[in-house]
């Protein structure tokens, strides 16, 4: 047994120490790649991301600071460009996003082959572009958004009964809108709502898929080990996807059959979906539809909004909380344009520069995805550099949103900032913000992004007084982070309501 294990892992040594010579050979010579710490052998720079009590933006960033805007890093054999200037990743996102716009595919995606059919993974060519349409054209368009004003309302109504319920109790603020999202998206995708153990349910893996997606593992920096699934994060993936899969399964046979939820209007997104599957899958010619292929797109759409918006809304009321001159213009603004009505919707944006300040100062100060990483489908030059085809690009968003050539006092939350200049959602000709990055794979969900982001946070706060509880008062609040899919409070955030 000993001999068996020891003949093993000096075949695995062997296979990795070839690999890493390999990527040496490969990525070295003639090249002129950007430059990095020097890779120790096997595992290359893996201590100097990893090895800190930082997490991987930071440590990145702190890199870049003695690197430069365009680093090269190893980590494993896999090998990593990282871009943490405005102008680097304008490079990156704008003037060759044509090539560099794929993805290294982590190996948590590859759960119940999940990979395969994901508008995050798929490279970018017809299946990926005609999944990208449908999202945009069946969810995402102003009309399919306005026809979703009354789901909307009745998820923000719903959440301020919930809050109301609980008045003068320490409130977990990530929870509340996280059901209230939950609800929503359910109610987009299929016009149905959720159960409270539905919720309970899509919660836990909603936190368990969001943490698994990046999570650091051997498979990925070792793709000859990655069929061992050592940690057995890609087999953790999986049974988090099933469940997913159970419910939109339900949702399928439910529609199919000929039941629908009460606000089913023709032509939500499954109904296109089941059309699609009719016409033998097809979508501008391309066969991309059976039942695998709905299952990932609908799952992909329910996830990535779950975190990304209530991690921002929770970061914002942190913020909020320990800013009472911030907080009190923001409640001065929402009560002189709502007056007595109790929520906000999109139609009321306009009207609430503040709030509009309020999230996007959130969103440069709290990336929510704060490291886009992309794949070099062909190599290209970069400032002089080579990046080599194959290697993973990594724009570090947190890295240039806190960057003290571009803003004054990165890391203090100064909403103002964004009332003395414009910038927009979907970036800037300078690429200073872009907390949903840019180029061909900007956020897909942006524009329902920006419509419930709005509406949760102006209807947490208006009527409505918030406290922290007696310990974070004393002892300040933990605004410590933890990197998952998305970058959330390590501590979820905890505050007393009261209504007014
Ligand atoms: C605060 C809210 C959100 C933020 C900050 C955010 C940010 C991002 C970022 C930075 C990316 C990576 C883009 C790239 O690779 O260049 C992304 C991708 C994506 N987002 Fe969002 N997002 C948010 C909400 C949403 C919502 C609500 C949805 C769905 C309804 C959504 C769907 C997606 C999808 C499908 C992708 C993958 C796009 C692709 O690879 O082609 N996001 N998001």
């Amino acid at each position: 047994m000993a001999f068996v294990f020891l003949v093993c892992m000096s075949s695995l040594l062997v296979t990795l120490f070839s690999s890493y010579l390999y990527q040496v050979l490969l990525h070295g010579g003639n090249r002129r790649l950007p430059p990095g710490p020097v890779p120790l052998p096997l595992i290359g720079n893996l201590l100097d991301v990893a090895s800190s009590s930082m997490l991987p933006h930071r440590s990145l960033s702190r890199l870049a600071e003695r690197y430069g805007p365009l680093m090269t890093l190893r980590l494993g054999t896999a090998l990593v460009i990282v871009a943490s200037s405005p102008a680097a990743a304008r490079e990156v996102l704008r003037t060759h996003n044509a090539t560099i716009t794929g993805r290294n595919s982590p190996d948590a995606w590859n759960g119940m082959d999940h990979a395969a059919n994901s508008v995050f993974i798929l490279p970018p060519r017809r299946r990926w572009r005609a999944l990208r349409r449908i999202g945009a054209e069946h969810l995402l368009s102003p009309r399919r958004l306005d026809g979703l004003r009354p789901a909307m309302r009745a998820a923000v109504l719903d959440m301020r009964r919930r809050i109301v319920a609980v008045s003068e109790l320490p409130v977990e603020v990530g929870r509340v809108v996280f059901d209230a999202m939950a609800d929503f998206m359910w109610r987009a995708l299929f016009s149905s709502g959720l159960d409270a153990d539905t919720l309970h349910e899509l919660h836990g893996v909603a936190r368990e898929a969001a943490l698994l997606a990046l999570k650091p593992n051997v498979s990925d920096f070792f793709p000859a080990l990655a069929a061992l699934d050592l940690q057995g994060v890609r087999r953790s993936m999986a049974r988090q996807l099933g469940k997913v899969y159970k419910l939109i399964d339900h949702e399928i046979d439910q529609r199919k059959r000929g039941g629908a939820g009460d606000e089913h209007t023709a032509d939500d997104l499954l109904d296109v979906i089941l059309d699609m599957l009719q016409q033998e899958g097809k979508f501008d010619g391309v066969l991309m539809m059976n039942r695998d292929a709905m299952r990932a797109f609908l799952t992909d759409l329910f996830l990535a909004a779950m975190d990304t918006v209530t991690g921002a809304i929770e970061w914002a009321m942190a913020e909020l909380l320990q800013n009472p001159e911030a907080m009190k213009k923001q409640k001065v603004e929402l009560n002189s344009v709502l007056g007595s009505k109790t929520y906000v919707e999109y139609t009321d944006i306009d009207n609430l520069p503040y709030l509009q300040a309020v999230i996007k100062e959130t969103l440069r100060l709290h990336a929510v995805v704060p490291l886009v990483p992309n794949k070099a489908e062909d190599t290209v030059e970069i400032q002089g550099y080579t990046i080599p085809k194959g290697s993973t690009v990594i724009v570090n968003l947190w890295a240039i949103h806190h960057s003290a050539e571009v803003w004054t006092d990165p890391s203090k939350f100064i909403p103002e900032r964004f009332l003395c200049k414009e910038f927009h959602f979907q970036g800037t000709d300078h690429f200073e913000f872009m907390p949903f990055s840019a180029g061909r794979r900007i956020c897909l969900g942006l524009p329902l992004a920006n419509r419930m982001l709005h509406a949760l946070l102006g209807s947490l706060l208006h009527h409505f007084e918030w406290t922290l509880p007696q310990d974070a008062m004393e002892n300040g609040l933990d605004m410590s982070e933890k990197l998952g899919l998305t970058m959330s409070m390590a501590t979820p955030l905890q505050a007393i309501v009261k209504g007014m």
